[in-house]
């Protein structure tokens, strides 16, 4: 049977030994009716007097919630997952969290959880958290490119180990943290302890306010403006990473929707590299009401049509996370393609 309302999904993502899994046991206490998924159970040291009974790939844990392990790619695990849910054979969970290995590349998750239409018919990603450790993030982030995408494409930032970290270091990080992903905030947990509200409501969607909270989820504010040709205002904050850049492109008048795909399409398929992430809330010509869009690399979610504007600000706002992309180049490509682009006559083929 199809859920009233999917069930949410958090991908919990950050570096290796970054403290993931002692948020997962957190989250397991405090949290009842989760199923966690991971790739084995032996990767990640859920602790031991919580698991009751294991069976295959399924193990029930005291408390309520339900661990699984993911074989070969997402779409099935989670089909079987739903399954078991829906025989009875597993307690009904209310919320799913997958943690990646410490290297792993949330991208492709995404992408399976997005696209695949079984899937989406009952589950739906909620939000993306990634931890972060305060004492060797830093240099994390220097040396690979994996875990700054990590923090690019996080909604909500958890910096863990504050109590090892010198305070001067700590600080140095969530700035540069700040600079990375403008729109994350950033929660310190020390030793797991945290607020299970903290990794829930994340997304567009927040299943408590049952409300679409796009100015939450956008935060144009918090980014830089780039206009096309040339970069406005100063950096909010030092950026150590030049190859990434965070802004916003914010556009007055209504824009062309085929043209807007076009310069859309141009960025996910050719520049998905370098397009790490981008949301926006547009005014297109000819609706009275925004859509939302908001895409990952390649991975462009489903657009979203907003029964209202939510505020009285009727420009498009954009806001991006790059590398190695020019602020500029995307704002002229947005302005050139939405404002010259024609509607295509139906009468000609
Ligand atoms: N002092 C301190 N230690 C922490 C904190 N958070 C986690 N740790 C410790 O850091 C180590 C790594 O934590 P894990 O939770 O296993 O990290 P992980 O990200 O799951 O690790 P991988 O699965 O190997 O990527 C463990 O020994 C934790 O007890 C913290 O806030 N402070």
């Amino acid at each position: 049977m199809i859920p009233p309302e999917p069930i949410p999904v958090t991908l919990l993502t950050g570096f290796l030994g970054s403290g993931k899994t002692t948020v997962l046991n957190q989250i397991v206490r405090q949290l009842p009716r989760t199923a966690i998924l991971m790739n084995e159970f032996g990767e990640v040291a859920l602790d031991h007097q919580l698991l009751q009974e294991m069976e295959g790939p399924l193990a029930l844990l005291s408390g309520g919630c339900v661990c699984c392990t993911i074989s070969g790619s997402l779409s099935p695990t989670l089909k079987n997952l739903w399954m078991a849910r829906d025989r009875g054979d597993i307690p009904a969970f209310e919320r799913v969290v997958i943690e990646t290995t410490g290297i792993a590349d949330p991208v492709p998750v995404l992408d399976n959880l997005l696209h695949d239409n079984w899937v989406r018919a009952r589950f739906r990603l909620d939000g993306v958290v990634a931890t972060v450790d305060a004492l060797v993030g830093m240099g994390q982030l220097d040396e690979h490119a994996e875990a700054v995408k990590q923090v690019a494409v996080a909604d909500r930032l958890l910096l863990t180990k504050t109590d090892l970290a010198p305070a001067a270091t700590t600080a140095a990080l969530r700035e540069r943290l700040a600079a990375l992903n403008p729109a994350a905030d950033i929660l310190t947990v020390t030793h797991g302890a945290l607020d299970p509200a903290a990794i829930q409501n994340l997304g567009l969607w927040n299943a408590a306010t049952r409300t679409l909270e796009v100015a939450r989820w956008l935060k144009p504010e918090r980014y830089r403006q780039a206009v096309a040709g040339r970069l406005g205002g100063k950096p909010r904050t030092a950026l150590h990473d030049s190859r990434i850049e965070a802004f916003s492109v914010l556009i007055d008048t209504p824009l062309d929707r085929y043209g807007l795909q076009s310069a859309l399409s141009m960025l996910t398929a050719f520049r998905a590299e370098n397009l790490l992430r981008f949301k926006a809330i547009v005014n297109l010509k000819g609706e009275a009401l925004p859509v939302v869009l908001h895409g990952v690399q390649h991975v462009l979610y489903p657009e979203v049509q907003l029964d209202a504007w939510p505020d009285d600000d009727r420009r498009s706002r954009f806001v991006f996370i790059v590398r190695d992309l020019e602020p500029q180049f995307v704002a002229k490509l947005l302005a050139d393609f939405s404002g010259a682009a024609r509607i295509p006559d139906p009468a000609t083929p």
